[in-house]
């Protein structure tokens, strides 16, 4: 048995669907997978970069912190000109030891710078400016990043970039402890470029990152521009909050996979709060989840399709069985139709047909008289209706048997059956009782066809018991008007039957001749 194409296509169907379906999945449990592991790879790397910088950022600030505080141990106040020339000395070889120095400067405990590298600002008061004053108050001063003020003509006559500077200062203290001046340094802001060049040697593998650094006040103090007013304000994201990495929204919408991390205070020494940022923008940092994702895809669609094929293959063995079962089910629901609509019409005929003779019975005769009344009223046409009785029927069964009794019936049947027309009915109304309903005849043509009925069966031998016998019939014939009810005009045609038994039998009566119409014409 061929498996039908229809099945076959939705076996087809099914697998490649159930293909596609788990190549979707695998597809998205891969690319989420990926992704997470991506962030979190990215992630730590550009937070470890972040805490590189941090620290360096610290270092640095603590290494001058020392420096200013290691020498500010050997300035005493110049009393001499040698004492004078020698702090002059020192100053220059401090200022020379470290190539981000700016400025060095000594001043006086009222603000006057009285020595300082390469004597820029001698002799200027510098009494209003933080690192002073904060010098002056406090054991050290590391202030945040600023412009240059004072030495913006001196240091940077071109007025290329505007100079920049982390000061870092120190109070110059009298062995008795009292404060005679300040020991205060300007650090040259690229500095820190330097170390963001250095640090970005670790980013070779994310050439898209950036590096930024932020003020404790949100002043974005190196990296690429974020506002208009050159401030950085972010709602850290929940991953970025608790462990210092993760994606993170810029407020330009954008996503990026950050790193961050904070310069923190040490033991000795507290510097500015900055924080250190490193972002690499989303697209780019996923973008080898986005080419996992599409082989996976055109990995998924060959599955797909392996299944498919597997599943149009497969689909003549699977489905055989199937296809065979339902052929032979659709047999049987066929023959078994056949079956019902044979038993139906076999009940209807056992409803309407009588089982000797095969004639009508009384129920359909009622029934197909009916509709034969309607179609002669249709065409106008006369009906007549002929009521038999066999004569002395009970002497046949009684002499011969019931058997032989049949047999004269059914013979009956048959001469009657050949006798009168298609469109006629020929019912076996009762017992030894049958009925002709002749359409288009009158009394007088209804009669003449009962007497050649009465004649064939007169002339008609039938043998039992070595003997021979006829029978004869007694008959009643009405017409039937469209205003009558068929059962009326049976009772009439019973009637004159009845007259024709007394008459003597043998006989045909019709209601035209009938003795009661004549006493009734009477
Ligand atoms: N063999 C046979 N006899 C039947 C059948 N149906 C009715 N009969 C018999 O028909 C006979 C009818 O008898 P009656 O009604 O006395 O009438 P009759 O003997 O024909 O006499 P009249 O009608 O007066 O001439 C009865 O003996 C019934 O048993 C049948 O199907 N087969």
């Amino acid at each position: 048995m061929l498996v039908p194409v229809n099945l076959k296509l939705r076996w087809f169907a099914i697998y490649a669907g159930f293909g596609l379906l788990l190549s979707l999945i695998i597809t998205a449990v891969l690319t989420q997978v990926a992704t997470r592991q991506i962030e979190e790879q990215v992630g730590t790397s550009l937070a470890h970069v972040a805490e590189q910088m941090a620290h360096q950022l610290e270092e640095g600030m603590f290494e001058r912190l020392r420096d200013l505080q290691t020498a500010a141990k050997l300035i005493e106040v110049p009393e001499t000109g040698a004492q004078q020339e020698r702090l002059e000395q020192l100053i220059q070889a401090l200022y020379s030891s470290y190539e981000n120095y700016a400025w060095l400067g000594i001043t006086s405990a009222d603000g006057e710078v009285l020595i300082s590298s390469n004597n820029v600002l001698e002799g200027a008061d510098v009494s209003a400016r933080p690192w002073f004053q904060g010098a002056m108050q406090n054991p050290y001063f590391i202030g945040d990043v600023h412009g240059a003020l004072l030495l913006e003509s001196i240091l940077n006559p071109d007025g290329a970039e505007p100079l920049r500077f982390v000061d870092v200062a120190v109070p110059l203290k009298r062995p008795d402890g009292s404060i005679w001046g300040v020991l205060g340094s300007h650090l040259n802001w690229a500095w820190v470029q330097e170390l963001e060049r250095v640090a970005k040697r670790g980013l070779l593998d994310l050439p898209a990152a950036e590096i930024i650094i932020v003020s404790s006040e949100g002043q974005v103090l190196l990296g690429p521009k974020v506002n208009d007013d050159g401030r950085l304000q972010l709602r850290l994201s929940e991953a970025v909050a608790r462990q210092g990495h993760g994606l993170q929204q810029w407020p330009d919408g954008a996503e990026y996979v950050v790193g961050l991390a904070v310069t923190r205070e040490r033991q000795v020494y507290k510097g500015p709060e900055w924080q250190v940022w490193v972002r690499e923008p989303a697209t780019e940092a996923f973008k080898p989840v986005r080419e996992l994702r599409w082989q996976a895809v055109w990995i998924g669609l060959a599955v797909a399709l392996c299944f498919a094929g597997i599943g149009w293959l497969s689909a003549g063995r699977i489905a055989r069985p199937y296809a065979d079962i339902s052929s032979k089910l659709e047999h049987e629901v066929a023959s078994r139709t056949e079956e019902l609509r044979r038993t139906n019409e076999k009940l209807e005929r056992l409803a309407t047909t009588d089982s000797l003779t095969g004639l009508l019975n009384r129920r359909a005769l009622i029934k197909q008289a009916k509709q034969l009344r309607k179609r002669a009223d249709r065409h106008g046409q006369d009906i007549a209706v002929v009521m038999i009785d066999l004569d002395n029927f009970k002497k046949v069964n009684d002499s011969y048997g019931h058997s032989v009794g049949d047999k004269v019936l059914k013979k009956l049947a048959k001469l009657a059956g050949k006798l009168v027309r298609e469109v006629d009915i020929v019912a076996r109304s009762g017992g030894e009782e049958f009925t002709l309903v002749l359409d288009g005849s009158d009394e007088k043509n209804a009669k003449a066809v009962t007497q050649r009925l009465a004649k064939q069966l007169r002339e008609a031998e039938f043998s039992a018991d070595g003997e021979t016998f006829t029978v004869t019939l007694s008959a009643g014939v009405a017409s039937w008007s469209s205003d009558q009810e068929f059962e009326i005009v049976l009772d009439k045609a019973d009637e004159l039957l009845y007259e024709a038994k007394e008459k003597g039998r043998d006989c045909v009566v019709a209601a035209f001749e009938s003795e009661s119409n004549t006493k009734e014409a009477d």
